[in-house]
């Protein structure tokens, strides 16, 4: 079947599924996409500046202009549940040399309807039967929940203002390990003299060109400096305890079977006494048996990583990717997760409902089902 082709038949699957198809906008003013992608997918925007001169991008991918339709929707008025699927272009910098540039997701979003467990598998079942029906067998599955790990956080009762630099690090690849890390040592001199400054992120920006340190992960000086200033707090607060440690480095390790995940995170809670975790612990587990209900496929497939999904930091609980044989991790042919702060994060709180919504790629599945690697 050709690039097109496949795009058909996927699309089939998502409208049979109710969805009303939709084409946002392609350009976005740059700065919700820039604070809503994580540092992999920042990176790889695609940015420019207008004719104005104010950046703006081209869209990263569908979930975010469709999400503002929807919120601004809401804000005329209607509240009716809604799920809109499209065949559209999105464009990032390619991950991998026989990545393009611009490419087509198809894909499904549903805002409005009742959150939990079957809503998350019947949305993951849809994304898993539309990769099938291309002709492509998965070669696994990763899963993750953004709820887990502020759960086990809230659970440790730290003070704020190390549980807010905990949950802010759990957004960024390696930032747990480096807060860990950071919180056993205090702060350089020269790194608290930064922070004293009248214009800390001017003297950060001295800092770094006198050291010869280039500015890394699409981050700003400002941003930097936020998290310096939450780590000197949360250093002053105690820093972080041994006991406390030992879960964290614990929850991050956590890596098996979809079924066996809520088992293992059960006892890592018990061993440590942390009994607020249970609720979170719960819903992973009664989305784990909706999911392997719904897709049998997913038993052999499936696994949870603890550390899972980051791509986008609109995601707040369940995320997934979809692997095939002969591409790099880093290549998954379907991708999705749940979004619930989304609608109201967009609308300044003004309205708000749950979102999920997931996408596959054609031009990945093309590759497999040519055996390319
Ligand atoms: N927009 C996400 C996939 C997704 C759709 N809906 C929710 N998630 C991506 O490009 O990876």
């Amino acid at each position: 079947m050709t690039h097109d082709a496949l795009v058909a038949v996927a699309r089939a699957v998502f409208e049979a599924a109710g969805g009303t198809p939709i084409d946002p906008d392609y350009v976005l003013p740059a700065d919700i996409p820039l604070e809503l992608s994580g540092e992999a997918v920042r990176a790889r925007l695609c940015v420019f500046p207008d004719h104005r001169g104010a950046d703006m991008v081209m869209r990263p991918d569908l979930t975010l202009p469709v999400a503002q339709r929807e919120a601004a929707r809401r804000e005329a008025g209607e509240a009716s549940a809604k799920t809109y699927t499209y065949a559209a272009r999105a464009f990032r910098q390619p991950v991998a040399p026989d990545d393009q540039l611009e490419f087509t997701q198809v894909g499904l979003e549903r805002f409005g309807y009742e959150a939990g467990a079957e809503a998350d598998a019947e949305l993951f079942a849809l994304i898993h039967r539309a990769v099938e029906a291309c002709g492509v067998q998965p070669s696994g599955v990763i899963m993750g929940d953004l709820a887990i790990f502020p759960a086990f956080i809230d659970a440790l009762g730290l003070p704020g203002v190390t549980a807010d630099l905990l949950k802010r690090a759990f957004r960024q690849e390696g930032g747990v390990r480096a807060v860990l890390d950071a919180a056993a040592r205090p702060l350089e001199q020269e790194v608290a003299a930064v922070l004293d400054a009248a214009d800390p992120a001017g003297a950060l920006g001295e800092l770094l060109l006198a050291r010869s340190i280039p500015l890394a992960g699409g981050r700003s000086l400002a941003e930097i400096v936020e998290g310096l200033q939450a780590r000197r707090a949360a250093i002053e607060a105690g820093g972080l305890s041994q006991p406390a440690r030992a879960v964290l480095m614990a929850l991050r390790e956590v890596d098996c079977p979809l079924a066996e995940a809520a088992g293992a995170l059960s006892a890592l809670a018990e061993a440590h006494e942390l009994r607020g975790a249970g609720a979170a612990i719960e819903a992973l587990g009664a989305r784990a048996d909706a999911v392997l209900a719904r897709v049998p496929a997913a038993v052999r497939t499936a696994r949870f990583r603890t550390g899972f999904g980051r791509r986008f930091t609109y995601y707040d609980g369940f995320v997934f990717e979809v692997l095939a044989p002969g591409l790099e991790p880093t290549q998954p042919v379907a991708t999705g997760g749940r979004y619930d702060g989304l609608i109201a994060g967009l609308a300044n709180r003004r309205v708000s409902a749950t979102g999920v919504g997931g996408v596959v790629r054609p031009d990945r599945m093309v590759r497999v089902r040519k055996g390319v690697s």
